[in-house]
């Protein structure tokens, strides 16, 4: 599980003459961890489609290591960069042990089953989620938050030094989001990770980017981007940004207001 060096040049992805990521280009250093936020279709997820090769960029690269993602047999990217997406509709059939098992699938040739040290790494993600307990129920059974769990446990399978993670939090409660993010900071492995929530952002991240609009409009620490004045400009909110005593990161607290209808932010 090297880390690796992931580099986005100038990517742009235009669909039906759209440009839905706009000249983007990002430097992720090796063991680094970084926060991919912006509003509602600002181009979070298209931009990471074209990371782990759902979505080839119209013009631009994505570099591994130097290698273009795009050039690289699909097994041997997924040996090295492993993506945990919003929630998958899994197999009626699928337990919860063999989608993480599908973890395993680049490591091995084809009608290859799992060996004893393959079962040894599907049991250890399965706990390190808290999941050895529903490790043979249905996938589709599952609670939102608990599916979302079992992805980013078939991503720690993979043994990959590079992750690419869109939203892993958005159905955690509070204590999983915290353990989710704090795995992949424990890991050492390079990260890009699609955020909404900006204080979780900012506790975990190095560095954060920005985007609106299909372009990057800010890259910097997450004291030097989250900003009063970023907010009002990207978000169109108005807030009031200070210090987590624990953290020493930015928190955001959005200025209410009230009115006859009730609270307004
Ligand atoms: N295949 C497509 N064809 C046309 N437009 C698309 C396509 N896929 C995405 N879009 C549009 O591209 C924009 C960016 O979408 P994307 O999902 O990347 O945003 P996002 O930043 O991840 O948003 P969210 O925070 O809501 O998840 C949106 O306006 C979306 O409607």
């Amino acid at each position: 599980m090297t880390p690796g060096a992931l580099r986005a040049h100038q990517v742009s992805v235009v669909v039906s003459g759209k440009a839905l990521v706009r000249a983007v280009s990002l430097d992720v250093a090796a063991g680094e961890v970084v926060g991919l936020v912006g509003p509602n279709g600002a181009g979070k997820s298209t931009l990471l489609r074209t990371f782990y090769r759902a979505l080839r960029p119209t013009s631009g690269h994505v570099l591994l290591d130097g290698d273009d993602v795009w050039r690289m047999p699909g097994k041997r990217l997924a040996r090295r960069l492993a993506a945990v997406l919003q929630e998958t509709a899994g197999d009626f059939a699928l337990t919860v042990y063999d989608m993480v098992a599908m973890g395993r699938t680049p490591h091995k040739r084809a009608f290859d089953g799992d060996d004893a040290g393959d079962r040894a790494i599907i049991m250890g993600a399965l706990e390190r989620l808290g999941l050895a307990g529903l490790a043979y129920a249905p996938f589709d059974r599952l609670s939102g938050g608990e599916k979302q769990r079992v992805l980013i446990a078939r991503a720690l399978a993979q043994r990959c030094g590079t992750m690419v993670l869109d939203e892993p939090t958005n159905h955690l409660d509070l204590r999983h989001q915290l353990d989710a993010l704090d795995l992949v900071r424990e890991l050492g492995v390079t990260a890009v990770v699609a955020l909404h929530d900006l204080n979780l952002a900012a506790a975990f991240c190095d560095r954060l980017c920005v985007l609106n609009d299909g372009a990057v409009v800010a890259l910097g620490t997450p004291r030097d981007v989250v900003t009063p004045a970023l907010l009002a400009e990207v978000y169109r909110v108005q807030a009031d940004v200070t210090t987590n005593p624990e953290t020493r990161t930015p928190q955001v607290t959005l200025r209410a207001r009230w009115t006859e209808r009730g609270v307004v932010a």
